[in-house]
Protein backbone atom coordinates (compact mmCIF):
# COMPACT_ATOMS: atom_id res chain seq x y z
CA UNK A 1 0.00 0.00 0.00
CA UNK A 2 1.68 3.23 -0.98
CA UNK A 3 0.69 5.69 1.35
CA UNK A 4 -0.01 9.56 -0.53
CA UNK A 5 -1.05 11.35 3.16
CA UNK A 6 -4.19 9.50 3.44
CA UNK A 7 -5.91 9.86 6.73
CA UNK A 8 -7.29 5.81 5.74
CA UNK A 9 -3.83 4.73 5.03
CA UNK A 10 -3.88 2.11 7.57
CA UNK A 11 -7.56 1.54 7.69
CA UNK A 12 -6.81 0.15 4.07
CA UNK A 13 -3.75 -2.32 5.01
CA UNK A 14 -6.54 -3.21 7.65
CA UNK A 15 -9.17 -3.97 5.27
CA UNK A 16 -6.31 -6.05 3.50
CA UNK A 17 -5.43 -8.00 6.98
CA UNK A 18 -9.09 -8.59 6.97
CA UNK A 19 -9.21 -10.69 3.32
CA UNK A 20 -6.28 -13.06 4.80
CA UNK A 21 -3.44 -11.29 2.77
CA UNK A 22 -0.35 -9.65 3.81
CA UNK A 23 0.35 -5.82 3.51
CA UNK A 24 2.60 -3.34 4.00
CA UNK A 25 2.54 0.23 3.74
CA UNK A 26 4.94 2.44 2.14
CA UNK A 27 5.40 5.94 2.00
CA UNK A 28 4.89 7.85 -1.43
CA UNK A 29 8.48 8.49 -1.57
CA UNK A 30 9.66 5.07 -1.86
CA UNK A 31 10.80 4.68 -5.66
CA UNK A 32 9.65 2.21 -8.05
CA UNK A 33 12.94 0.33 -7.76
CA UNK A 34 12.12 0.32 -3.87
CA UNK A 35 9.15 -0.99 -4.25
CA UNK A 36 9.61 -3.35 -6.97
CA UNK A 37 12.11 -4.77 -4.35
CA UNK A 38 9.54 -6.09 -2.52
CA UNK A 39 8.41 -8.12 -4.83
CA UNK A 40 5.11 -7.08 -4.28
CA UNK A 41 2.01 -9.12 -5.94
CA UNK A 42 -0.28 -6.09 -5.79
CA UNK A 43 -0.05 -2.13 -4.84
CA UNK A 44 -2.45 -0.37 -3.51
CA UNK A 45 -2.28 3.69 -3.97
CA UNK A 46 -3.93 5.30 -1.21
CA UNK A 47 -6.06 8.62 -0.91
CA UNK A 48 -4.15 12.01 -0.28
CA UNK A 49 -5.02 15.79 0.35
CA UNK A 50 -3.31 17.25 -2.46
CA UNK A 51 -4.59 17.71 -5.92
CA UNK A 52 -2.41 15.61 -8.47
CA UNK A 53 -1.92 18.74 -11.13
CA UNK A 54 -0.82 21.03 -7.59
CA UNK A 55 2.76 22.15 -7.72
CA UNK A 56 4.58 19.66 -5.85
CA UNK A 57 1.42 17.30 -5.55
CA UNK A 58 3.03 13.68 -5.12
CA UNK A 59 2.90 11.80 -8.62
CA UNK A 60 3.31 8.44 -9.61
CA UNK A 61 6.24 7.67 -11.35
CA UNK A 62 4.77 5.80 -14.73
CA UNK A 63 7.36 3.29 -15.02
CA UNK A 64 5.38 1.49 -11.63
CA UNK A 65 2.40 0.61 -14.27
CA UNK A 66 4.61 -1.38 -16.53
CA UNK A 67 6.30 -3.96 -14.24
CA UNK A 68 3.61 -6.01 -14.59
CA UNK A 69 2.29 -5.58 -10.89
CA UNK A 70 -1.87 -5.16 -10.55
CA UNK A 71 -2.67 -1.79 -9.18
CA UNK A 72 -5.67 -0.40 -7.22
CA UNK A 73 -5.64 3.30 -6.77
CA UNK A 74 -7.98 4.77 -4.50
CA UNK A 75 -9.47 8.46 -4.88
CA UNK A 76 -5.63 10.38 -4.54
CA UNK A 77 -4.44 7.07 -5.83
CA UNK A 78 -6.68 6.45 -8.69
CA UNK A 79 -6.68 10.75 -9.76
CA UNK A 80 -2.95 9.97 -9.82
CA UNK A 81 -3.27 6.80 -11.68
CA UNK A 82 -5.49 8.40 -14.77
CA UNK A 83 -2.56 11.43 -15.04
CA UNK A 84 -0.06 9.49 -15.42
CA UNK A 85 -1.24 7.76 -18.10
CA UNK A 86 -2.54 10.18 -19.89
CA UNK A 87 -6.07 11.00 -18.59
CA UNK A 88 -7.78 13.94 -17.13
CA UNK A 89 -8.05 15.52 -13.57
CA UNK A 90 -9.52 18.36 -13.12
CA UNK A 91 -12.19 20.13 -10.29
CA UNK A 92 -15.67 20.00 -11.03
CA UNK A 93 -16.82 22.36 -9.14
CA UNK A 94 -19.04 19.55 -7.37
CA UNK A 95 -17.11 18.03 -4.57
CA UNK A 96 -18.41 14.86 -2.60
CA UNK A 97 -18.04 14.25 1.01
CA UNK A 98 -20.33 11.56 2.40
CA UNK A 99 -22.55 8.95 0.98
CA UNK A 100 -22.95 9.12 -2.42
CA UNK A 101 -24.69 7.36 -5.29
CA UNK A 102 -22.97 5.82 -8.35
CA UNK A 103 -23.94 4.24 -11.39
CA UNK A 104 -22.44 1.31 -12.35
CA UNK A 105 -22.09 0.93 -15.86
CA UNK A 106 -19.90 -2.51 -16.27
CA UNK A 107 -18.61 -4.27 -12.58
CA UNK A 108 -15.78 -5.14 -14.67
CA UNK A 109 -13.53 -7.30 -12.09
CA UNK A 110 -13.58 -5.01 -9.14
CA UNK A 111 -17.15 -3.99 -8.81
CA UNK A 112 -18.04 -8.27 -9.71
CA UNK A 113 -21.35 -8.87 -7.83
CA UNK A 114 -22.76 -4.99 -7.67
CA UNK A 115 -25.91 -3.82 -8.25
CA UNK A 116 -26.09 -1.51 -11.17
CA UNK A 117 -26.11 1.49 -8.75
CA UNK A 118 -24.60 1.47 -5.07
CA UNK A 119 -24.16 3.90 -2.10
CA UNK A 120 -20.19 4.68 -1.23
CA UNK A 121 -18.42 6.96 0.45
CA UNK A 122 -16.47 9.87 -1.12
CA UNK A 123 -14.51 12.57 -0.07
CA UNK A 124 -12.96 14.56 -2.58
CA UNK A 125 -13.07 17.67 -4.90
CA UNK A 126 -11.13 16.74 -7.44
CA UNK A 127 -12.03 14.48 -10.48
CA UNK A 128 -10.88 12.12 -13.21
CA UNK A 129 -12.67 13.80 -16.22
CA UNK A 130 -11.33 11.38 -18.76
CA UNK A 131 -10.05 8.05 -18.41
CA UNK A 132 -6.25 7.16 -20.07
CA UNK A 133 -6.49 5.49 -23.29
CA UNK A 134 -7.04 1.26 -22.98
CA UNK A 135 -9.40 1.83 -19.83
CA UNK A 136 -12.86 1.13 -19.25
CA UNK A 137 -15.01 3.18 -17.65
CA UNK A 138 -17.08 1.33 -14.74
CA UNK A 139 -18.90 3.60 -12.74
CA UNK A 140 -19.96 7.16 -12.57
CA UNK A 141 -21.35 9.68 -10.13
CA UNK A 142 -22.81 13.11 -10.37
CA UNK A 143 -19.78 14.68 -9.22
CA UNK A 144 -17.61 12.35 -10.99
CA UNK A 145 -17.54 11.54 -14.85
CA UNK A 146 -15.74 9.14 -14.00
CA UNK A 147 -15.71 7.66 -11.04
CA UNK A 148 -13.74 3.75 -11.60
CA UNK A 149 -12.01 2.19 -14.36
CA UNK A 150 -9.92 -0.65 -15.37
CA UNK A 151 -8.06 -1.82 -17.77
CA UNK A 152 -7.85 -5.46 -17.61
CA UNK A 153 -5.25 -6.58 -19.65
CA UNK A 154 -2.88 -4.41 -17.60
CA UNK A 155 -4.62 -5.20 -14.76
CA UNK A 156 -4.91 -1.79 -13.73
CA UNK A 157 -7.71 -0.63 -11.71
CA UNK A 158 -9.52 2.11 -10.00
CA UNK A 159 -12.01 3.97 -8.14
CA UNK A 160 -13.04 7.73 -6.31
CA UNK A 161 -14.49 6.74 -3.60
CA UNK A 162 -13.48 4.61 -0.45
CA UNK A 163 -13.94 0.88 -0.37
CA UNK A 164 -11.74 0.72 2.80
CA UNK A 165 -14.40 2.66 4.97
CA UNK A 166 -17.72 0.85 6.01
CA UNK A 167 -20.07 3.26 5.24
CA UNK A 168 -19.05 1.61 1.97
CA UNK A 169 -20.79 -0.94 2.48
CA UNK A 170 -19.86 -2.86 -0.95
CA UNK A 171 -16.12 -2.05 -0.37
CA UNK A 172 -14.77 -4.74 1.12
CA UNK A 173 -16.16 -6.89 -1.43
CA UNK A 174 -14.43 -4.31 -3.72
CA UNK A 175 -11.40 -4.53 -2.63
CA UNK A 176 -11.04 -8.42 -2.28
CA UNK A 177 -12.21 -8.49 -5.63
CA UNK A 178 -9.42 -6.96 -6.22
CA UNK A 179 -6.89 -8.51 -4.72
CA UNK A 180 -9.15 -12.32 -5.53
CA UNK A 181 -9.58 -11.70 -9.26
CA UNK A 182 -7.69 -8.61 -9.72
CA UNK A 183 -4.43 -10.18 -8.59
CA UNK A 184 -4.64 -13.17 -8.75
CA UNK A 185 -4.29 -14.07 -4.60
CA UNK A 186 -5.26 -16.29 -2.39
CA UNK A 187 -6.24 -15.22 0.90
CA UNK A 188 -4.24 -17.71 3.18
CA UNK A 189 -2.92 -14.94 5.33
CA UNK A 190 -3.81 -15.08 8.91
CA UNK A 191 -3.17 -12.19 11.49
CA UNK A 192 -0.62 -13.53 13.94
CA UNK A 193 -1.97 -13.64 17.28
CA UNK A 194 -1.69 -9.45 18.66
CA UNK A 195 -1.25 -10.67 22.13
CA UNK A 196 1.23 -12.43 22.06
CA UNK A 197 3.66 -10.23 19.65
CA UNK A 198 2.55 -7.47 21.95
CA UNK A 199 3.34 -9.16 24.92
CA UNK A 200 6.90 -10.17 23.89
CA UNK A 201 7.42 -6.42 22.36
CA UNK A 202 6.73 -5.24 25.81
CA UNK A 203 9.05 -7.30 27.36
CA UNK A 204 11.72 -6.47 25.28
CA UNK A 205 11.48 -2.90 25.77
CA UNK A 206 10.57 -2.62 29.45
CA UNK A 207 12.69 -5.05 30.71
CA UNK A 208 12.35 -5.29 34.72
CA UNK A 209 11.69 -1.32 34.46
CA UNK A 210 9.15 0.39 36.43
CA UNK A 211 6.14 1.29 34.06
CA UNK A 212 3.22 4.05 34.49
CA UNK A 213 0.05 3.88 32.40
CA UNK A 214 -2.27 6.66 31.35
CA UNK A 215 -5.32 4.99 32.40
CA UNK A 216 -8.96 6.41 31.40
CA UNK A 217 -10.90 3.75 31.92
CA UNK A 218 -11.88 3.98 28.44
CA UNK A 219 -11.21 0.99 26.32
CA UNK A 220 -7.60 1.65 24.99
CA UNK A 221 -6.21 2.35 27.94
CA UNK A 222 -7.71 -0.37 29.78
CA UNK A 223 -6.44 -2.82 26.82
CA UNK A 224 -3.49 -1.45 26.82
CA UNK A 225 -2.89 -1.75 30.20
CA UNK A 226 -4.48 -5.46 30.45
CA UNK A 227 -1.37 -6.11 27.61
CA UNK A 228 1.21 -4.29 29.75
CA UNK A 229 0.26 -6.22 33.35
CA UNK A 230 0.53 -9.48 31.01
CA UNK A 231 3.85 -8.18 30.16
CA UNK A 232 5.37 -7.01 33.07
CA UNK A 233 3.03 -7.66 35.91
CA UNK A 234 3.40 -5.57 38.98
CA UNK A 235 6.16 -3.43 36.77
CA UNK A 236 3.23 -1.34 36.06
CA UNK A 237 1.46 1.51 37.94
CA UNK A 238 -2.12 3.09 36.67
CA UNK A 239 -2.15 6.75 37.23
CA UNK A 240 -5.94 8.17 36.31
CA UNK A 241 -6.11 11.85 35.72
CA UNK A 242 -9.44 13.69 37.33
CA UNK A 243 -8.97 17.07 35.30
CA UNK A 244 -12.00 18.72 36.14
CA UNK A 245 -13.30 17.60 32.36
CA UNK A 246 -15.04 14.46 33.14
CA UNK A 247 -18.44 13.98 33.02
CA UNK A 248 -20.60 13.09 35.90
CA UNK A 249 -19.99 10.35 37.66
CA UNK A 250 -17.04 8.80 35.73
CA UNK A 251 -13.65 9.22 38.26
CA UNK A 252 -16.11 7.13 40.67
CA UNK A 253 -16.87 4.71 37.93
CA UNK A 254 -13.21 4.31 36.54
CA UNK A 255 -12.43 3.05 40.08
CA UNK A 256 -15.04 0.78 40.49
CA UNK A 257 -15.05 -1.14 37.18
CA UNK A 258 -11.70 -1.07 36.37
CA UNK A 259 -9.80 -2.24 40.11
CA UNK A 260 -12.42 -4.46 40.88
CA UNK A 261 -12.16 -6.09 37.78
CA UNK A 262 -8.37 -5.70 37.03
CA UNK A 263 -6.37 -5.66 40.13
CA UNK A 264 -4.37 -3.26 38.20
CA UNK A 265 -2.88 -0.89 41.35
CA UNK A 266 -4.32 2.71 40.57
CA UNK A 267 -3.45 6.18 41.53
CA UNK A 268 -5.90 8.55 41.10
CA UNK A 269 -4.70 12.46 40.61
CA UNK A 270 -6.58 15.80 41.51
CA UNK A 271 -5.80 17.63 38.54
CA UNK A 272 -8.55 19.83 38.17
CA UNK A 273 -7.30 23.35 39.36
CA UNK A 274 -4.16 22.61 37.36
CA UNK A 275 -6.23 22.39 33.90
CA UNK A 276 -8.33 24.72 34.31
CA UNK A 277 -5.79 27.29 35.12
CA UNK A 278 -3.90 26.34 32.27
CA UNK A 279 -6.54 26.64 30.30
CA UNK A 280 -8.40 29.96 31.15
CA UNK A 281 -8.79 32.70 28.87
CA UNK A 282 -7.76 29.92 25.77
CA UNK A 283 -10.27 29.82 23.44
CA UNK A 284 -8.50 28.10 19.76
CA UNK A 285 -9.09 24.52 19.69
CA UNK A 286 -5.81 23.38 18.57
CA UNK A 287 -3.90 25.81 21.43
CA UNK A 288 -6.68 24.05 24.31
CA UNK A 289 -5.65 20.68 22.92
CA UNK A 290 -2.11 21.38 22.75
CA UNK A 291 -2.06 22.40 26.32
CA UNK A 292 -4.40 19.43 28.07
CA UNK A 293 -1.57 17.18 26.37
CA UNK A 294 1.31 19.24 27.93
CA UNK A 295 -0.56 18.95 31.34
CA UNK A 296 -1.55 15.66 31.06
CA UNK A 297 2.44 14.75 30.87
CA UNK A 298 2.96 16.92 33.96
CA UNK A 299 0.94 15.06 35.75
CA UNK A 300 2.19 12.06 34.46
CA UNK A 301 5.98 13.12 35.34
CA UNK A 302 5.10 14.13 39.13
CA UNK A 303 2.95 10.65 39.61
CA UNK A 304 6.34 8.70 38.42
CA UNK A 305 8.36 10.62 41.29
CA UNK A 306 5.53 9.48 43.69
CA UNK A 307 5.48 5.56 42.37
CA UNK A 308 9.11 5.47 42.72
CA UNK A 309 9.11 7.17 46.40
CA UNK A 310 6.32 5.11 47.74
CA UNK A 311 7.47 1.82 46.77
CA UNK A 312 10.83 3.22 48.53
CA UNK A 313 13.32 2.94 45.61
CA UNK A 314 15.56 4.60 43.31
CA UNK A 315 15.71 6.61 40.36
CA UNK A 316 12.88 7.21 37.54
CA UNK A 317 10.03 5.77 35.57
CA UNK A 318 11.51 5.98 32.46
CA UNK A 319 7.88 4.67 30.59
CA UNK A 320 4.85 5.68 30.06
CA UNK A 321 1.86 3.74 28.62
CA UNK A 322 -0.77 5.15 26.53
CA UNK A 323 -4.05 3.31 24.55
CA UNK A 324 -2.81 5.32 21.41
CA UNK A 325 -5.17 3.99 18.65
CA UNK A 326 -3.86 4.69 14.78
CA UNK A 327 -6.74 7.27 14.28
CA UNK A 328 -4.98 9.66 16.85
CA UNK A 329 -2.22 9.00 15.36
CA UNK A 330 -3.30 9.84 11.52
CA UNK A 331 -5.83 12.75 12.63
CA UNK A 332 -2.82 14.27 14.48
CA UNK A 333 -0.97 14.25 10.91
CA UNK A 334 1.17 11.58 12.45
CA UNK A 335 0.42 9.55 8.78
CA UNK A 336 3.22 9.76 5.87
CA UNK A 337 2.41 13.34 4.87
CA UNK A 338 -1.23 13.35 5.95
CA UNK A 339 -2.66 16.52 7.14
CA UNK A 340 -2.83 17.39 10.91
CA UNK A 341 -6.75 17.29 11.29
CA UNK A 342 -6.52 18.01 15.26
CA UNK A 343 -4.03 17.33 17.43
CA UNK A 344 -4.89 14.03 19.79
CA UNK A 345 -3.74 14.87 23.62
CA UNK A 346 -1.65 11.58 23.15
CA UNK A 347 0.25 12.36 20.09
CA UNK A 348 0.18 15.59 18.38
CA UNK A 349 -0.58 17.29 21.47
CA UNK A 350 2.50 16.15 23.76
CA UNK A 351 4.94 18.45 24.46
CA UNK A 352 8.01 18.47 22.70
CA UNK A 353 10.44 18.37 25.97
CA UNK A 354 8.84 14.70 26.66
CA UNK A 355 11.23 12.54 29.16
CA UNK A 356 8.79 9.54 28.28
CA UNK A 357 9.29 6.34 26.22
CA UNK A 358 6.24 5.58 25.22
CA UNK A 359 4.71 2.22 25.25
CA UNK A 360 1.96 2.13 22.80
CA UNK A 361 0.70 -1.54 22.05
CA UNK A 362 -2.19 -0.96 19.94
CA UNK A 363 -0.76 2.16 18.15
CA UNK A 364 -1.43 0.63 14.70
CA UNK A 365 -5.04 -0.97 15.61
CA UNK A 366 -8.50 0.26 15.51
CA UNK A 367 -11.29 0.55 17.95
CA UNK A 368 -13.13 -2.64 16.54
CA UNK A 369 -9.87 -4.90 16.60
CA UNK A 370 -8.98 -3.51 20.19
CA UNK A 371 -12.13 -4.75 21.32
CA UNK A 372 -11.39 -7.88 19.71
CA UNK A 373 -8.47 -8.10 21.90
CA UNK A 374 -9.45 -6.57 24.71
CA UNK A 375 -12.44 -9.49 25.17
CA UNK A 376 -9.62 -11.83 24.29
CA UNK A 377 -7.90 -10.68 27.58
CA UNK A 378 -11.05 -11.02 29.39
CA UNK A 379 -11.03 -7.71 30.26
CA UNK A 380 -15.11 -7.01 31.13
CA UNK A 381 -17.58 -6.36 28.62
CA UNK A 382 -18.66 -3.38 30.46
CA UNK A 383 -15.20 -1.47 29.69
CA UNK A 384 -14.72 -3.28 26.33
CA UNK A 385 -17.96 -1.61 24.79
CA UNK A 386 -18.01 2.00 26.47
CA UNK A 387 -18.52 4.36 23.98
CA UNK A 388 -15.02 6.18 23.59
CA UNK A 389 -14.61 9.48 25.36
CA UNK A 390 -12.19 11.40 24.09
CA UNK A 391 -8.93 12.38 26.52
CA UNK A 392 -9.61 15.92 26.77
CA UNK A 393 -12.95 15.43 27.48
CA UNK A 394 -15.28 18.19 28.06
CA UNK A 395 -12.68 20.78 27.22
CA UNK A 396 -12.93 20.31 23.51
CA UNK A 397 -17.18 20.48 23.69
CA UNK A 398 -17.36 23.88 24.86
CA UNK A 399 -16.82 25.92 22.21
CA UNK A 400 -15.00 28.81 23.99
CA UNK A 401 -13.06 29.16 27.03
CA UNK A 402 -13.28 26.68 29.51
CA UNK A 403 -14.66 27.75 32.72
CA UNK A 404 -15.95 25.84 36.06
CA UNK A 405 -19.37 27.18 35.53
CA UNK A 406 -19.48 26.21 31.65
CA UNK A 407 -18.42 22.81 32.43
CA UNK A 408 -20.89 22.43 35.74
CA UNK A 409 -23.78 23.32 32.69
CA UNK A 410 -22.02 20.94 30.20
CA UNK A 411 -21.79 17.79 32.70
CA UNK A 412 -25.42 18.80 33.49
CA UNK A 413 -26.65 18.06 29.89
CA UNK A 414 -24.89 15.80 29.20
CA UNK A 415 -25.87 13.51 32.14
CA UNK A 416 -29.49 14.06 30.83
CA UNK A 417 -28.55 13.14 27.34
CA UNK A 418 -26.83 9.78 28.57
CA UNK A 419 -29.41 8.81 30.38
CA UNK A 420 -32.14 9.26 27.89
CA UNK A 421 -30.01 7.54 25.74
CA UNK A 422 -29.53 4.50 27.88
CA UNK A 423 -32.81 4.49 29.22
CA UNK A 424 -34.18 4.09 25.32
CA UNK A 425 -31.64 1.41 24.55
CA UNK A 426 -29.34 2.83 22.37
CA UNK A 427 -25.89 2.46 23.52
CA UNK A 428 -24.57 0.39 21.62
CA UNK A 429 -26.16 1.66 18.22
CA UNK A 430 -24.38 4.73 19.13
CA UNK A 431 -20.84 5.05 18.84
CA UNK A 432 -20.75 8.16 21.02
CA UNK A 433 -23.23 11.52 21.49
CA UNK A 434 -20.49 14.27 22.09
CA UNK A 435 -23.28 17.21 23.76
CA UNK A 436 -21.26 20.14 23.10
CA UNK A 437 -21.73 23.86 24.72
CA UNK A 438 -21.82 26.29 22.48
CA UNK A 439 -20.77 28.78 24.85
CA UNK A 440 -20.32 31.85 22.88
CA UNK A 441 -23.74 32.15 21.35
CA UNK A 442 -26.63 33.28 22.98
CA UNK A 443 -30.35 33.19 21.49
CA UNK A 444 -33.50 34.45 22.84
CA UNK A 445 -36.00 31.99 24.41
CA UNK A 446 -39.71 32.20 26.84
CA UNK A 447 -39.63 30.26 29.96
CA UNK A 448 -42.38 31.03 32.48
CA UNK A 449 -43.62 33.72 30.49
CA UNK A 450 -40.71 35.47 30.62
CA UNK A 451 -37.51 36.00 28.73
CA UNK A 452 -34.03 34.30 28.22
CA UNK A 453 -31.12 34.80 27.02
CA UNK A 454 -29.38 31.24 27.05
CA UNK A 455 -26.83 28.93 25.73
CA UNK A 456 -27.83 26.36 23.06
CA UNK A 457 -26.28 22.91 23.47
CA UNK A 458 -25.99 20.43 20.38
CA UNK A 459 -26.54 16.88 20.47
CA UNK A 460 -23.87 15.11 17.90
CA UNK A 461 -25.07 11.44 17.96
CA UNK A 462 -23.29 9.35 15.61
CA UNK A 463 -22.31 5.60 14.36
CA UNK A 464 -19.49 4.37 13.57
CA UNK A 465 -17.06 1.34 13.29
CA UNK A 466 -13.68 2.82 13.83
CA UNK A 467 -14.48 6.76 13.98
CA UNK A 468 -12.23 7.11 10.96
CA UNK A 469 -15.88 7.67 8.77
CA UNK A 470 -19.21 8.59 10.93
CA UNK A 471 -23.12 8.97 9.96
CA UNK A 472 -24.77 11.02 11.91
CA UNK A 473 -27.32 8.61 14.10
CA UNK A 474 -31.46 8.76 13.21
CA UNK A 475 -32.28 9.03 17.19
CA UNK A 476 -36.00 8.59 17.76
CA UNK A 477 -37.83 11.65 17.47
CA UNK A 478 -39.16 10.87 21.37
CA UNK A 479 -35.98 10.28 22.52
CA UNK A 480 -34.40 13.54 21.32
CA UNK A 481 -37.64 15.43 22.39
CA UNK A 482 -37.59 13.67 25.96
CA UNK A 483 -33.66 15.04 25.85
CA UNK A 484 -34.71 18.06 24.98
CA UNK A 485 -37.88 18.82 27.39
CA UNK A 486 -35.33 17.77 30.22
CA UNK A 487 -32.53 19.85 29.35
CA UNK A 488 -34.12 23.19 28.97
CA UNK A 489 -35.94 22.36 32.11
CA UNK A 490 -32.91 20.92 34.14
CA UNK A 491 -30.13 23.00 33.31
CA UNK A 492 -31.29 26.62 33.86
CA UNK A 493 -28.75 28.37 31.53
CA UNK A 494 -29.55 26.18 28.62
CA UNK A 495 -32.36 27.51 26.58
CA UNK A 496 -32.12 25.56 23.11
CA UNK A 497 -31.09 21.98 21.93
CA UNK A 498 -29.75 21.31 18.17
CA UNK A 499 -29.15 18.67 16.77
CA UNK A 500 -26.53 17.68 14.51
CA UNK A 501 -27.22 16.40 11.12
CA UNK A 502 -23.62 16.17 9.59
CA UNK A 503 -21.80 13.05 8.98
CA UNK A 504 -17.46 12.51 8.90
CA UNK A 505 -16.41 13.56 6.64
CA UNK A 506 -17.72 16.78 6.26
CA UNK A 507 -17.72 17.15 9.85
CA UNK A 508 -15.47 15.20 12.40
CA UNK A 509 -17.53 13.82 15.19
CA UNK A 510 -16.30 16.38 18.09
CA UNK A 511 -16.62 20.18 17.25
CA UNK A 512 -12.97 20.95 18.10
N1 LIG B 1 -8.20 10.97 32.39
C1 LIG B 1 -7.12 10.31 31.96
N2 LIG B 1 -6.17 9.89 32.83
C2 LIG B 1 -5.08 9.23 32.41
N3 LIG B 1 -4.83 8.94 31.12
C3 LIG B 1 -5.72 9.33 30.22
C4 LIG B 1 -6.93 10.03 30.57
N4 LIG B 1 -7.63 10.28 29.46
C5 LIG B 1 -6.90 9.76 28.43
N5 LIG B 1 -5.76 9.20 28.88
C6 LIG B 1 -4.70 8.56 28.07
O1 LIG B 1 -4.82 8.99 26.71
C7 LIG B 1 -5.07 7.88 25.87
C8 LIG B 1 -5.99 8.26 24.73
O2 LIG B 1 -7.29 8.58 25.20
P1 LIG B 1 -8.55 7.96 24.48
O3 LIG B 1 -9.76 8.62 24.99
O4 LIG B 1 -8.28 7.93 23.02
O5 LIG B 1 -8.50 6.43 24.89
P2 LIG B 1 -9.27 5.71 26.05
O6 LIG B 1 -9.86 6.71 26.96
O7 LIG B 1 -8.35 4.73 26.64
O8 LIG B 1 -10.38 4.93 25.27
P3 LIG B 1 -11.73 5.51 24.67
O9 LIG B 1 -11.38 5.89 23.26
O10 LIG B 1 -12.61 4.34 24.75
O11 LIG B 1 -12.18 6.66 25.45
C9 LIG B 1 -5.66 6.83 26.78
O12 LIG B 1 -5.57 5.55 26.24
C10 LIG B 1 -4.87 7.05 28.05
O13 LIG B 1 -3.61 6.44 27.94
O1 LIG C 1 -8.17 10.50 23.35
C1 LIG C 1 -8.52 11.30 22.52
N1 LIG C 1 -7.84 12.43 22.46
C2 LIG C 1 -8.15 13.43 21.66
O2 LIG C 1 -7.48 14.45 21.65
C3 LIG C 1 -9.31 13.21 20.83
N2 LIG C 1 -9.93 13.96 19.90
C4 LIG C 1 -10.98 13.22 19.43
N3 LIG C 1 -11.02 12.04 20.03
C5 LIG C 1 -11.93 10.92 19.77
O3 LIG C 1 -11.49 10.35 18.55
C6 LIG C 1 -12.59 9.96 17.73
C7 LIG C 1 -12.56 10.72 16.41
O4 LIG C 1 -12.84 12.06 16.70
P1 LIG C 1 -13.01 13.21 15.63
O5 LIG C 1 -13.92 12.70 14.56
O6 LIG C 1 -13.58 14.35 16.38
O7 LIG C 1 -11.64 13.49 15.12
C8 LIG C 1 -13.83 10.25 18.56
O8 LIG C 1 -14.18 9.06 19.23
C9 LIG C 1 -13.37 11.34 19.52
O9 LIG C 1 -14.12 11.36 20.73
C10 LIG C 1 -9.99 12.00 20.89
N4 LIG C 1 -9.59 11.05 21.74
N1 LIG D 1 -9.49 11.66 -0.34
C1 LIG D 1 -8.68 11.92 -1.39
O1 LIG D 1 -7.82 11.15 -1.77
C2 LIG D 1 -8.89 13.28 -2.01
C3 LIG D 1 -8.07 13.48 -3.26
C4 LIG D 1 -8.01 14.96 -3.66
N2 LIG D 1 -7.33 15.70 -2.62
C5 LIG D 1 -9.42 15.47 -3.89
O2 LIG D 1 -9.92 16.28 -3.15
O3 LIG D 1 -10.05 15.09 -4.87
MG1 LIG E 1 -11.07 8.15 26.40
Amino acid sequence: MVDFGAQYAQLIARRVREAHVYSEIVPHTASVADLLAKDPAAIILSGGPSSVYAEGAPSVDPALFTAGVPVLGICYGFQAMAAALGGTVAQTGQREYGRTQVEVAAAGTVLGGSPDEQTVWMSHGDAVHAAPEGFEVLATSSGSPVAAFEDKARRLFGVQWHPEVKHSPLGQQALENFLYEGAGLTPDWNPGNVIAEQVAKIRAQVGDARVICGLSGGVDSSVAAALVQRAVGDQLTCVFVDHGLLRSGEAEQVEQDFVASTGVRLKVVDARERFLTALAGHTDPETKRKIIGREFIRVFEDAAREVVAEAGAQGEVKFLVQGTLYPDVVESGGGEGAANIKSHHNVGGLPDDLQFELVEPLRTLFKDEVRAVGLELGVPEVIVWRQPFPGPGLGIRIIGEVTAERLDVLRAADLIAREELTAAGLDREIWQCPVVLLADVRSVGVQGDGRTYGHPVVLRPVSSEDAMTADWTRVPYEVLAAISTRITNEVPEVNRVVLDVTSKPPGTIEWE
